[in-house]
Parts: C-alpha cells; sequence; structure tokens
C-alpha cells in the first residue's frame, strides 16, 4: 500500500490589525479554513475567534509560522522582519516604502539568506509591475508615478504641515522628487513608489509628484514608462477602506492575492 502524504497545516501570522489586518483575517479564515491563523500586536487585545494572539517579537518566534503577512507599517518592519527570515519564516511585505533603506535593504536579504526563507512585496495598490519588470529587460528611459489622493488622505504627512487641506479648493502638488525620498517622508501613502523603483529604475531614479485633489473621493495612480521596448501608461481610481482614506481597498486585495498565490488556493 502506498505511504499516506499529509500536508502540513499552513501556520500564518498575521503583523498588523488595522484597516488591512481586519479586513484580511476573516478572508484568510473563509480561503484557508485549514490553516492555523495568529495576530501580532503591540499589547493585550481581544483576537477575533479561532485566531491565537502573540503579543511581541519572542511570541511571534515561538508560535513558528511559516508565513509572516506584514500589514503594519514601517517600523513594525524594522522590528519584526530581520528576525522572522533568520528564523526560516517567510515574509511578505506590504509596507515595501521601508525597502528605500539601503542599510535595511541589505540586512533583510542577509536574514532571508541566512535563514534559507523569502522576503516577498506585494504589488499593493498600483498595477503593471509585472509589465515594467519585463520592459527593464530591454533597458528604460524613465518611470513617472503620479499619486492623487483626497486631501484628507495626507493627513499627518508633511502635506499637513505645508497645506490647509480641509480648505484646499484646488489641487495642490505636495510632492515631487524620487520614489526614495516619497517612500521615505510619506510612509504611510507612498509605498507604491517603492514598488515601481524595485519592479524598474530604482529608487532614485523613478520620477514620483504627489497630489492633494479635492475634486477626488479615490486613490488615483498613474504610472508612465518609456524605454526601448515602447511605452505604456496605467491609470487606476481605487475605493479606499473604510477604516483608513489612505489606504486602497486594492492593497488589501493584492495582499490576499498574494497570500492565495504562496499556497497555491484556487480564487473563491
Ligand atoms: N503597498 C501598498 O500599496 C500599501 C501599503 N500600505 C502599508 O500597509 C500598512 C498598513 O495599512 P493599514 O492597515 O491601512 O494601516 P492602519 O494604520 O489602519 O493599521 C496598522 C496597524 O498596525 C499596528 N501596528 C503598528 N506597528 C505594529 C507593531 N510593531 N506590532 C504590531 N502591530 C503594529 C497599528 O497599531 C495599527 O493597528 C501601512 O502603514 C503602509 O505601510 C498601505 C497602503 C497601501
Ligand atoms: O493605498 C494606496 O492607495 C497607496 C498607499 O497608501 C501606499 O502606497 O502606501
Amino acid at each position: 500500500m502506498p505511504a499516506e502524504h499529509s500536508t502540513p497545516r499552513p501556520r500564518i501570522a498575521v503583523l498588523g490589525y488595522g484597516a488591512m489586518g481586519r479586513y484580511l483575517l476573516p478572508r484568510l479564515a473563509q480561503q484557508l479554513p485549514e490553516a492555523a491563523l495568529a495576530l501580532v500586536l503591540r499589547g493585550p487585545a481581544d483576537a477575533p475567534a479561532g485566531v491565537t494572539l502573540l503579543t511581541g517579537a519572542k511570541a511571534l518566534l515561538d508560535w513558528q509560522p511559516g508565513l509572516l503577512v506584514e500589514c503594519a507599517g514601517h517600523g513594525a518592519v524594522r522590528e519584526h522582519a530581520a528576525p522572522a527570515l533568520r528564523a526560516g519564516i517567510d515574509v511578505l511585505l506590504t509596507s515595501v516604502g521601508v525597502l528605500a533603506d539601503a542599510d535595511l535593504r541589505a540586512q533583510l536579504d542577509d536574514s532571508a539568506r541566512a535563514g534559507a526563507s523569502r522576503l516577498i512585496t506585494v504589488s499593493g495598490a498600483i498595477g503593471g509591475l509585472d509589465a515594467l519588470d519585463a520592459a527593464r529587460g530591454a533597458g528604460l528611459h524613465s518611470v513617472r508615478y503620479v499619486g492623487r489622493k483626497p486631501p484628507l488622505a495626507w493627513s499627518g504627512t508633511p502635506a499637513a504641515e505645508a497645506f490647509d487641506l480641509a480648505v484646499l479648493r484646488e489641487p495642490v502638488v505636495i510632492f515631487s522628487g524620487s520614489a526614495g525620498e516619497s517612500a521615505r517622508a510619506y510612509p504611510k501613502n507612498a509605498n507604491v513608489t517603492a514598488a515601481v523603483a524595485l519592479a524598474g529604475m530604482g529608487f532614485e531614479q523613478t520620477q514620483v509628484q504627489l497630489v492633494a485633489d479635492p475634486g477626488i473621493t479615490r486613490n488615483c495612480h498613474a504610472l508612465e514608462v518609456r524605454g526601448a521596448f515602447g511605452e505604456f501608461r496605467i491609470e487606476l481610481a481605487n475605493a479606499p477602506l473604510p477604516e483608513n482614506p489612505k489606504t486602497s481597498w486594492l492593497a488589501a486585495l493584492s495582499l490576499e492575492a498574494q497570500i492565495r498565490g504562496y499556497f497555491g488556493t484556487a480564487v473563491s
């Protein structure tokens, strides 16, 4: 009789229980009913039914997930990603902008090598990165990204110090510069610029403009790419998640799709 094969039960820890984490956890429970799920928080809180609550880095490592899904912010990546990778845990990163820090990027690469694990980034709220990555093979001439969001989506950022966002009547350009600068200055709004940089011309050569636009209700992203291959332009107008106007629903959907792909699960 052939030996029976039993697939190990996937163990997924979700880091962050804000707008994205709250969307994601029930979806994972529904789509991967066989998975053991945990939630990494900074302090005590009520975990959703059936989800193990982990407080702090040691509890996370002791639980031994196969995959750590980060949707918590740049600080949380700095705290958890390297130790997790070193412990052999694959890390799926939503806060891609933190990789604008070249030292951290090198540290995470070293940690992944040491732990034989993988650091995976999401495309998040933007699209077209597969085409950008492919086009890079023949040489790129320019990559330009323009991000427009309603004024209050920029609250708590440097734009709120420079402009009275609540009374804007016309669109204003709040930032022009490189993807590296934008990802560092707008850690909760410009992770997509890092994803574009990583797929294309890098953090210094990718041009970024950010706009506060009182005439829109969605988070709009435009990507314009020119190279030896030809050129393309892609535009997205994303509905925000109700709990966080800075964050597009598509970013959470992208995370969910990436997890499905990771486990080879059919779309449902
Ligand atoms: N790649 C992309 O397209 C996008 C990426 N993002 C990234 O995703 C992150 C999460 O987005 P949202 O859920 O909308 O933000 P949110 O602010 O609604 O939720 C973040 C949650 O993480 C928690 N948190 C922060 N540090 C933590 C730590 N060290 N340990 C455990 N929990 C911690 C916070 O308390 C909060 O509950 C953003 O900060 C941003 O970096 C957001 C939007 C798009
Ligand atoms: O969700 C979005 O529209 C983009 C975003 O916040 C980010 O890239 O950090």
